[in-house]
């Protein structure tokens, strides 16, 4: 496992622009997370640190040696894509030895079988060693794809929406155990997400990328308390933020350049109005394991978490009051 540098990297397509002069280094262990929507470059960066794209600028610099132009087999770095991708014909046994037993590495037989042992154990997968990798459920393969990313200890593993072809309990499930054996590892991950939770729960970091530019680096607490801007806002939280225009709140004493005001529910407390008051509910949506309030307040809709016990009711004049919303320029950059 070792440090990777992408240093100013630029890629396109054509005359289309997918990675512009973006800079990341993910830390020896580290798991660092690519947010971003559809389209943002994130699966371009990936296959750039693999190899199997070419930048047209920057460098590319795994384990302290730059390897820009080296072809994929040079580089030390594993895969792991959104479809599992295993040799059916072969048992879950031979899917794990498959890449000890490359003849660059020539592992004795009895260490392989240590090592798939081992990281069969911590995959729970310990039971299907046997088993055709067609034998297994999405969930078993994916473990198993996850195995084989890991089993050589590469210098980086590259994971593209690993998780996404799963339903939300296998997601879930696996998302845990994924974190767990990174830790136990002290893996090196790049790892491509556009689900916020598997970023939150998973990353030491995320970069958020926007059109093919990293926007934002840090903690998921960093990034989810303090963002750059506007972009990065609205990519973590659940209710999104609300973004309202300032001229909406004219008693709320802000500097002069905050064109938007940015609220999170944890930002708003909502209490019941004197009639007369333009906020106003206009519905509470139960989601069983949350209640979101929808608030009308001219054009704008305002959503907040709400307790179930809640005494508010539809049609409802609320007052709204802010303790520390996030404030941004005209430009959505984050003013404080
Ligand atoms: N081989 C290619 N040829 C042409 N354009 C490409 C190619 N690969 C990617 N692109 C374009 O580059 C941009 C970034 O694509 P990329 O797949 O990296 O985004 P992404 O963030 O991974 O999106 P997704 O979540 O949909 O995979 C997109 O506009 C895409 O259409």
């Amino acid at each position: 496992m070792a440090e990777t540098r992408l240093n100013a990297v630029s890629k396109s397509f054509g005359i289309k622009p997918a990675v512009r002069d973006l800079s990341l280094t993910i830390r020896d262990g580290e798991l660092v997370v690519l947010l971003g929507p559809t389209g943002a470059g994130k699966t371009t960066t990936l296959r750039l640190v693999a190899g199997l794209e070419m930048p047209d600028s920057g460098t590319v610099t795994i384990g302290g040696i730059e390897q820009t132009q080296a072809t994929p087999a040079a580089r030390d770095v594993t895969f792991v894509f959104q479809q599992y991708s295993l040799y059916p014909h072969l048992s879950v046994y031979d899917n794990l030895a498959f890449p000890l037993r490359s003849p660059v590495r020539r592992t004795p037989e009895p260490e392989i079988k240590r090592i798939v042992g081992e990281i069969a154990a911590m995959l729970r997968i310990d039971d299907k060693l046997g088993n055709r990798a067609t034998q297994l459920s999405g969930g078993q393969m994916q473990r198993v794809a996850i195995g084989r990313a890991l089993v050589r200890r590469p210098a980086i593993a590259l994971l593209d929406e690993p998780l996404s072809s799963l339903d939300a309990k296998l997601r879930s499930e696996l998302r845990i155990e994924l974190k767990r054996i990174q830790q136990d590892l002290g893996a090196t991950m790049l790892y491509v997400t556009h689900d916020q939770i598997e970023a939150m729960t998973l990353a030491n970091r995320i970069g958020v990328i926007e059109q093919g530019r990293l926007v934002q680096v840090g903690s998921p607490r960093e990034v989810y308390e303090d963002p750059a801007n506007t972009y990065v806002a609205t990519r973590l939280g659940s209710p999104g933020i609300n973004l309202l225009p300032r001229k909406l709140f004219p008693d709320l004493a802000v500097p002069g350049d905050v064109a938007t005001i940015g609220a999170r529910t944890e930002h708003m407390t909502v209490r019941p109005a004197k009639n007369g008051a333009d906020a106003r509910v206009k519905w509470i949506e139960h989601l069983g394991d949350q209640n979101h309030l929808h608030i009308t307040l001219q054009d704008q809709t305002i959503v907040s978490l709400v307790e179930p016990d809640t005494e508010l009711k539809v049609g409802d004049a609320v007052a709204i009051e802010f303790t520390r919303p996030l404030l941004f320029d005209r430009d959505g950059q984050r003013v404080r």
